[in-house]
């Protein structure tokens, strides 16, 4: 027996008012001087340690909304807390993930990863910066291409680079817009494995926007579905009936799962219109 298991486990206590939105509305002028409003008294909680992904068809206002949360954004109305504090611009709590890589061409793997562990950690030492760095690089598989530049590396590596320097920042929330929406479909699949991975050994709150109804089964504890805009509202909060670690094997061979999946389906469904 190893001497760990007698050392009593402290519960972790989740807050589960981690992130407020609190009516929450946002609206564009419109070239004729009016303005359009995109989302509508949107009202959200997320756990300290959750996982969320965002659903709902093109333009209705997920990119907008996760820019919100990252202080991207300023909404009309309503406003973002958290950890108890508004939002009121971007900072190292919240860290983003796009879609494009967005790496420095002119940095190697551990320079791009590096450059956002010096920003963060202004005052640590030169070898704690560079343990945080290869730690993140290791965590992501990269320690064989440390020294790499993006145009030497696959798009999948670029996507490691780019999530391992989201977290190598230790932020309290990720942010990740359509993280694996350019990368093909066995890469993604590998990719969303191992950020589940990381995940479930370094719970944070995470907000993930997806097209991707079978991913969101997959990683996330709720799904949000948002209608369709102008004026989208949250049309239901699905929750996912199954524990962390999944195994995607066993979930498919589960029928809640179909049955989860359906029901995210139909929703979308619903909202389907023909120029979509
Ligand atoms: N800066 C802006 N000025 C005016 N309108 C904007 C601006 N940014 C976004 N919009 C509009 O807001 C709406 C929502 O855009 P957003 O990118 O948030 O949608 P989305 O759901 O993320 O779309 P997709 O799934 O296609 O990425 C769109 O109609 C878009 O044209």
């Amino acid at each position: 027996m190893k001497s760990t298991e007698f050392i009593p486990q402290t519960p972790t206590i989740s807050n589960p008012q981690f992130v407020q939105i609190e009516n929450l509305t946002k609206s564009y002028p419109t070239p004729g001087g009016g303005e359009i409003v995109i989302l509508d008294k949107i009202n959200l909680t997320i756990r300290e340690d959750e996982y969320i992904s965002v659903i709902g068809h093109s333009g209705c206002g997920k990119s907008t909304l996760l820019k919100i949360v990252a202080g991207l954004e300023k909404p009309t109305s309503g406003l973002v807390k958290l950890d108890g504090k508004e939002i009121r611009k971007p900072g190292s709590d919240r860290m983003m993930v796009f879609q494009h890589y967005s790496l420095l061409p002119w940095l190697t793997v551990e320079g791009n990863i590096r450059l956002a562990v010096d920003e963060v950690f202004k005052t640590a030492s030169i070898i704690e910066k560079k343990q945080i760095v290869n730690e993140h690089i290791d965590m992501v598989n990269l320690t064989h291409a440390a020294n790499k530049y993006p145009d030497e590396i696959s798009g999948g590596m670029k996507q490691r680079v780019g999530i391992a320097r989201a977290l190598a920042t230790r932020p309290k929330m990720l942010l990740m817009d359509e993280p694996f929406g350019a990368l093909d479909a066995l890469t993604r699949r590998k990719l969303q494995k191992q950020v589940l991975d990381i995940w479930e050994t370094h719970r944070q709150a995470v907000m993930m926007i997806t097209h991707d109804v079978d991913e969101a089964i997959y990683m996330s504890d709720r799904i949000v579905m948002m209608t369709n805009g102008p004026k989208a509202k949250i049309g239901e909060i699905l929750e996912v009936p199954f524990l962390h670690p999944r195994d995607r094997k066993q979930l498919r061979e589960s029928k809640e799962y179909y049955e989860v999946r359906n029901h995210a389906l139909n929703f979308l469904e619903k909202y389907f219109t023909p120029d979509d």
